[in-house]
């Protein structure tokens, strides 16, 4: 018989279940402090709301929450996965953005994949309304039933060339889903009405319309001279590229969807010197959004 099924169990200083009772009133004392800040931070987010010092604008500020979740992940330390950590502040986040006025979110029906990213961006709060496609789920958002859509992440062809269409700088693309991400996870994108608002690292969208308007010539533009044009007029402009770009054929036209670093507002210098490099085709910025942190190595959790 093992030597420690012999000690008395009464004489050891520490039994199991003292030892358990007292980690648990550890955790029951925490789980209070923790509590009351939580509510303490609710009494801020109200306070705010009631002041409105935000004005008539949209609650919502995604460059914010980036803001916040990259100075908490940078200062995160022990056991607690990192995307424990986001999981925990995404809800929060969520939860005093839907606090400050109604949140509902429109999105295209049948897409798993978007509606999974929204349900982890935008947590229990924020009330799912299923449209038929990304156009019709923009258009609940350009008349006000919808404070943000999401959508797919953009691509040529099919549902996912909404971008194509996109009536900036109406509407605007604000975030990138996940903006932490440890793990595949759901992909998407945010639009809303109120437009982006910078976090410090961000990425801008650039649309480029090549032969507009049923101009025979220009409509043909090739795909390789287009690509072309966008790479020298981005250089010239002194924009980076972080992505490869993108085109599409749809409305009689050829579009090209570039990303690139930094936030490009619509009064941003670097406008007009893209203007100027190509006078004949038009460039709209559809929006930027926080630089999603891709974390290095996987861990428990998959991310936000
Ligand atoms: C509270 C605000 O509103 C929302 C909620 C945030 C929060 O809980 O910290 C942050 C950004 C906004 O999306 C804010 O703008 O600071």
């Amino acid at each position: 018989m093992p030597e420690r099924m012999t000690a008395a169990p009464d004489a050891s200083p520490a039994a199991p279940e003292d030892a358990l009772a007292a980690l648990r009133g550890e955790i029951d004392a925490l789980d209070d402090a923790l509590h009351d800040l939580v509510m303490r931070r609710a009494d801020v987010v109200a306070r705010m709301a009631a002041s409105r010092v935000k004005g008539d604008a949209s609650s919502f500020r995604p460059g914010r929450e980036a803001t916040i979740l990259r100075r908490l992940l940078a200062r995160h330390s022990g056991p607690l996965p990192p995307a424990a950590l986001a999981r925990l502040w995404r809800e929060i986040l969520s939860a005093s953005n839907a606090m400050q006025g109604g949140f509902s979110v429109a999105l295209p029906e049948g897409d798993a994949e978007v509606y999974k990213a929204a349900r982890a961006r935008f947590g229990a709060m924020a009330a799912p309304d299923l449209r038929a496609g990304p156009e019709a789920a923009l258009a609940a958002l350009a008349e006000g039933v919808a404070q943000a859509a999401v959508l797919p992440v953009p691509a040529a062809e099919g549902a996912s060339a909404w971008w194509a269409g996109l009536d900036a700088p109406r509407l605007q693309v604000v975030a990138r889903l996940p903006f932490y991400a440890v793990a595949p996870v759901p992909r998407a994108m945010v639009v809303t009405r109120d437009g982006p608002d910078p976090s410090g690292d961000d990425r801008t969208l650039l649309r480029f319309a090549f032969g507009h308007g049923g101009d025979g010539a220009a409509g043909a533009a090739g795909a390789d001279e287009a690509l072309r044009a966008v790479a020298g007029a981005l250089r010239d402009a002194g924009l980076r590229p972080s992505a490869p770009t993108l085109l599409s054929r749809q409305h009689d036209a050829l579009w090209a969807l570039a990303e690139v670093e930094g936030a490009v507002a619509a009064d941003d210098a670097r406008l007009s010197a893209l203007r100027a490099r190509l006078p004949s085709n038009r460039v709209r910025p559809l929006g930027f959004y926080a630089t999603p942190i891709e974390a290095a190595a996987p861990d428990a959790g998959g991310g936000e």
